[in-house]
Order: C-alpha cells, then structure tokens, then sequence
C-alpha cells in the first residue's frame, strides 16, 4: 500500500468530516434558500455552534476536510452553478482523497492554493495540478513556485464566486488571507488560528509584523466574519472576529504583551520541516508519488 492510500485509509476510519449537511438558513451573508420557510430557520449563530464542516447553498458547497498527521484543514469551496471548485492548503497526503471528493461532487478543480509556504506538511497543489489540470496559487511574498503568484487586493474567480487576497505576514514573510465578503468567511492561514496564531520563530517570523497583520486586517473584517484557520491541535473547527478579538490569549493584549508571549512559547519544531520547506519552495511537485 502506498504512502498516499495509508494515509487515505486512516482518513476513512476517522471520517468525521466526511458528512454532508444541508442547512436550513444560511450565514447572514448568503442567500436564503428559497425551499425554506422562514419561521423554521436555524440562527446563523446557533450553525455555528452545531457543523460548519460541510454545507451546501445555492451559492456556495462548501467542505473542510481533515489531514490527521499534520492537524492541518483544507478547505473544498464550489460554485454550485458552474461546477469550479477551488481547493485551499491541500496536503500532499490527501490529495487523492480532495481529488476524489471532486469527481463524486461533478466539481472541476480551477485552482488549488496556498495560504503560505507550509513547514509541517508538503503541499497538496502540486500534485492536485497533475491530477487535475488545476492552476496552482501562492503569494508572491513567498518566494514559492507556483503558476500564479497572488498580492494584496487580487482575486481568486471560480464560477460567481471570489476570494480577495490580503496581504497577513508575520507567520511568514509571504503569509495570505483568502477573503470572501460576499459569503463573509475568510481563510486565515496560520496567521491567525482558533485562540491562537502561527508561530514567529522560523521562515522570516516576526511577532510585531503579525500583531500588525491581524489588528490591521483580519479584525477589520465585520465582526460576524467566520474564521476557518489552517490547523487545529484542539478539534476546534472555525472562529469568528468577534471571538478571537476578544477572547484570543495571544492577539487580544498589547502588541509587546504579544511579542513577549511569542518569544517565550518554546514550541519544538515541526517534525517534517526539514523536508516540507525544500518541498514546498517548487510547490510540493518534487515529492509527488511515482505511481499515484
Ligand atoms: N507539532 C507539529 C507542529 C506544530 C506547529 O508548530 N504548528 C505551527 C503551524 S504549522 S507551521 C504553529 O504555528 N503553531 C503555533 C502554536 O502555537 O502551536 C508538527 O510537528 O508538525
Ligand atoms: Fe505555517
């Protein structure tokens, strides 16, 4: 059995993540389906607290799918009309479960994305772009490969759908937040992660640079914006501003309370940086398996 298919077959037996649920009202900035009957409608709030894992609206399918190894979430986003799909920090080790997951849906990977150059697991774009054809995106900052470098202010298309690109650094030098304002959801990377953020101690890390990226740009988002974060080490699964302006241990003090409190976490590395880094600089395609 491959690497890949072990991987895929631990994914199976935990698969948690792999339910469909379609809800009864969406975020406050979707569309109402118009199957729903108002008086039956769920508060957005209290989706929240129940499965924000998997849904489908008429604007939107939406998936966050699990890599156990790395804690690391990727995140399946489709227009349901055109059938483009774009993928978000996929894990080489799962790719061909993402992959998988978007033939079954009828779905066509446009583009598969980065939010930084990853130190704890090799990418999932590069071979996603061999298996589907799809373009593969990184942040120019990152000094990646990758056939579309994106900056502030760009946008990622797929079907009526777009992600606006800003700019976090701090975790890394080339660190992005995928920004949808007409879903009102965000893909923060490791910048900023459930009651926490990504570390300062190695790729360029620079606390003050991502106190700054935070305060100046994920908490300038509408309150109500969900947060879905690159990892999770606590089974949490996604945030909003409000939360973690508040109640985030590390980003709700001062900018040198944060500094401090970063240079005194004392975090080991990651086991795989060794090989992720060199990996991810071309995009993760050097690894690819040899009989996918
Ligand atoms: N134990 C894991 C690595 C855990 C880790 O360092 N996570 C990073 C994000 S991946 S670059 C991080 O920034 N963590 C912040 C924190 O406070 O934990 C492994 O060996 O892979
Ligand atoms: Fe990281």
């Amino acid at each position: 059995m491959s690497k890949v298919d072990g991987a895929l077959q631990y994914v199976r037996h935990f698969s948690k993540f792999g339910r469909s649920f379609r809800i009864q009202k969406q975020h406050p900035h979707l569309q109402r389906s118009e199957s729903v009957k108002p008086q039956k409608a769920i508060p957005a709030l209290e989706i929240a607290s129940r499965n924000l894992s998997s849904f489908q609206t008429q604007l939107l399918i939406f998936r966050q799918l699990f890599d156990h190894i790395s804690s690391t979430y990727t995140y399946l986003l489709a227009c349901p009309r055109t059938k483009e799909c774009v993928l978000v920090d996929p894990v080489l080790a799962q790719a061909k479960r993402d992959f998988q997951i978007t033939q079954d849906l009828g779905l066509s990977i446009k583009y598969s994305v980065n939010t930084h150059m990853h130190a704890d697991h090799i990418t999932g774009t590069g071979y996603l772009r061999v298996l589907s054809g799809c373009k593969t995106v990184i942040s120019k900052a990152s000094g990646a490969d990758a056939d579309i470098h994106v900056q502030e202010d760009d946008e990622i298309a797929f079907g009526t759908q777009k992600l606006k690109v800003l700019s976090t650094p701090g975790h890394t030098n080339g660190c992005v937040t995928y920004y949808s304002p007409e879903q009102g959801v965000a893909f923060t990377g490791d910048a900023l992660l459930i009651r926490g953020c990504g570390r300062t101690d190695f790729q360029e890390g620079n606390p003050r640079t991502l106190y700054r990226s935070v305060h100046e740009k994920i908490f300038r988002l509408p309150t109500a914006t969900l947060l879905f974060p690159a990892h999770d080490y606590k089974g949490l699964t996604c945030t909003t501003v409000d939360e973690e302006s508040r109640l985030n241990p590390r980003l709700s003090k001062t900018e040198d309370q944060f500094v401090k409190i970063m240079n005194n976490l004392n975090l080991d590395y990651p086991k795989q940086i060794d090989r992720a880094l060199p990996a991810n600089k071309v995009c993760g395609v050097y690894d690819i398996p040899q009989n996918p």
